[in-house]
């Protein structure tokens, strides 16, 4: 069984996100996204909701789970009984970061971390990038899913000027 975790924060879930999500739940038997849970940063979804959000706009794909978690991400890969993370790129300015966490995850734990290339139409795509837009009333519906893009507008009455 070739399990492989997709992680991130997901505050909120966009096309972008999806689109890795949805690829890679073909090339995997099984993909768990996991939604980190991070004490320092208070989001503007809660985990809750992100995982709500998360579990409608993949329910089509029938080999994908969506957890959260806590600590160390290849603590959860092992909990998972998955030995490959799976990452979007979106420009050569992640991989970066990228390198060194995958570095890191090898030596720590075995656990091998898969590069996607983005595809080029959310290539300029990020949660925060979408909630600034919302908050001042901007149009992100081309760039998250319209449930998502509902509960942006409910949660982000647009900031007057
Ligand atoms: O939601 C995030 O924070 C986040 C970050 C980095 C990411 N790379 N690939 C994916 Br899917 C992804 C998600
Ligand atoms: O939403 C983000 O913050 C974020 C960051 C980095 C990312 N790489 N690939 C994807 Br999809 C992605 C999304």
């Amino acid at each position: 069984m070739r399990r492989a975790v997709c992680p991130g924060s997901f505050d909120p879930v966009t096309n972008g996100h999806l689109d890795i999500i949805g690829r890679a739940s073909r090339l995997f038997d099984e993909v768990i996204v996991g939604v980190l849970i991070n004490q320092s940063k208070s989001g503007l979804f809660t985990i809750e909701e992100r995982i709500a959000m998360l579990r409608e706009v993949t329910a089509s794909y029938d080999n994908v789970r969506v957890e959260s978690f806590r600590g160390l991400l290849v603590d959860f890969c092992r909990a998972q009984q998955a030995e490959v993370l799976i990452k979007g790129l979106r420009a050569v300015s992640d991989f970066d970061y990228e390198l060194q966490m995958a570095q890191m995850n090898i030596g720590l734990a075995g656990v091998e971390t898969l590069f996607m290339p983005t595809n080029p139409l959310y290539s300029f795509l990020s949660s925060s990038l979408v909630k600034d837009v919302a908050k001042w009333g901007g149009d992100v519906s081309a760039h998250v899913p319209d449930l998502v893009g509902d509960l942006l507008r409910q949660r982000l009455v647009p900031t007057q000027e």
